[in-house]
């Protein structure tokens, strides 16, 4: 299990965006969170993948606490993929960073066999967000966090999208955390839905 535990942060010269916030997710289990925009819901979610340390509290998984890991345990995939993406690399070098990828993973994800010599500003953003999914679940990291990613596809292509991720959080027993405006889609794909409010008090003053 993941635990967040009574986690607190504040940007420098800045009030506390949240303190004590604390959320669990199991193995297998999709975890929905939604907030108003500018609440502090990107931010946690970096806190969790270990790209921000916490100044209050800690993160676990099963009750080690997890401090600069070489391969994170959480994966998270974030809206903008053009931004974790090495642009000098040709996309087949990036996945080579994957060791659990398939075939059919990639197929699933709608992913073309010619994008693979392709560099990253040859691609659109939608077709460079599904190399950056196949990317995260190319690894074996028990957890991911999903912040907004499918904003950006139609409506089918984002059908997709969650396919090929639930079937992959559901058949490897992983964990996930779904941040999203999207209220309806949290409802479709998660077993529980979380408002980041109702986690955390906040000091705005
Ligand atoms: N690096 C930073 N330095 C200072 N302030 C920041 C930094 N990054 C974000 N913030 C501020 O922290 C607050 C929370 O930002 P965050 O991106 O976590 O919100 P969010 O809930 O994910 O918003 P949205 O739903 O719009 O994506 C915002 O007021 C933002 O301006």
């Amino acid at each position: 299990m993941l635990h967040v535990d009574n986690v607190s942060f504040r940007y420098p010269n800045r009030p506390w965006l949240f303190r004590n916030l604390s959320l669990t997710i199991d193995k297998g289990e999709i975890v929905g969170m939604y907030g108003k925009s500018g609440i502090g819901k990107s931010t946690l979610a970096k806190i969790i993948a270990g790209y921000i340390k916490p100044l209050q509290g800690e993160i676990r998984i099963c009750n080690n606490k997890l401090t600069g890991e070489k391969i994170y345990p959480v994966q998270l995939i974030w809206q903008h993929a053009e931004l974790v993406i090495n642009p000098s690399w040709q996309m087949k070098k990036i996945l080579a960073e994957s060791p659990y990828l398939s075939e059919e993973m990639l197929s699933c994800l709608g992913i073309q066999s010619s994008w693979l010599s392709k560099y990253p500003h040859e691609l659109s953003g939608g077709e460079l967000q599904r190399f950056n999914i196949a990317r995260a679940l190319g690894t074996d990291a028990p957890f991911y966090i999903a912040d907004e990613i499918t904003s950006m596809f139609d409506a089918i292509s984002q059908a997709q999208i969650w396919h090929s991720l639930l079937q992959e959080v559901e058949q490897q027993q992983k964990g996930m955390l779904v941040i999203s405006h999207n209220q309806k889609l949290l409802e479709k794909i998660c077993h529980r839905i979380v408002h980041f409010s109702d986690l955390a008090m906040a000091d705005r003053d």
